[in-house]
């Protein structure tokens, strides 16, 4: 039977990041509740997050890698998700404005046998921090108004053309702030499910 790769998110952003790896795999979105508890570490959040979305889509797969992987931003101890309005959005791009924050992206790796049961998990946590320039508040509305802050944690995206212009500098993997740690994610599936990279070991062709 036929290794499967199988990545649990609805982010068009993870499946351009996955490609990215020259892999092949499905994609099937989880429906299990993303709700935390802000006593948890964010670090436990991010990778609970992500497991629950890998082992629900892992039902009923046979000889599968299930990926799943869940981002957070975490601004002075405080834990910014995804928006609810675009005043909420307001007030976090103002909150992070001029200072610097944490995104972390959790991945989850499970693996199913040929009958359907998990056969290993693992999950793994990645940092980068992002430094914001000062916004004013014309900015903050003018990208709340036009961009797509309403389905990114912190309520901006770093990919997007204004989400650009409000950071300074990175420490750590750029990708990982877009969803998906490339070169964590590599070296673990490397470790991990080396099975499943053999198969498409060519290495990426130029466009
Ligand atoms: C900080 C930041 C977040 N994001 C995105 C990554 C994630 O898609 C999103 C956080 O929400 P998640 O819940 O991690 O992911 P999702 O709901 O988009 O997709 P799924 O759960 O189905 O995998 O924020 C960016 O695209 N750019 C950024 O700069």
């Amino acid at each position: 039977m036929s290794r499967l790769i199988v990545l649990a998110s609805r982010s068009p952003r993870r499946k351009y990041l996955l490609e990215l790896l020259n892999l092949k795999f499905s994609i099937e979105s989880s429906s299990c509740d993303e709700t935390y508890s802000n006593n948890e570490q964010p670090s436990d959040i991010v990778q609970n997050l992500a497991l629950h979305k890998a082992m629900d889509v892992s039902e009923g797969k046979f000889s599968s890698l299930v990926i799943g992987a869940d981002t957070l931003v975490v601004d002075n101890e405080k834990i910014l998700g995804k928006p609810n309005s675009a005043d909420e959005a307001k007030s976090m791009l103002a909150k992070l404005s001029d200072d610097r924050h944490k995104v972390l992206t959790g991945v989850a790796l499970v693996k199913t046998d040929s009958e359907g049961n998990i056969l290993q998990k693992e999950t793994f946590v990645e940092e980068t921090i992002v430094y914001f320039g000062k916004l004013t508040s014309e900015e903050i509305n003018d990208y709340v108004q036009d961009g797509s802050p309403m389905d990114k944690a912190g309520s901006y995206g770093i990919q997007d053309d204004w989400g650009a212009i409000f950071v300074k500098r990175i420490e750590g993997d750029y990708y990982n702030v877009v969803g998906l740690p490339l070169y964590a994610l590599y070296q673990h599936l490397k470790e991990f499910a080396p099975e499943f990279l053999s198969h498409n070991s060519d290495p990426p062709k130029d466009e």
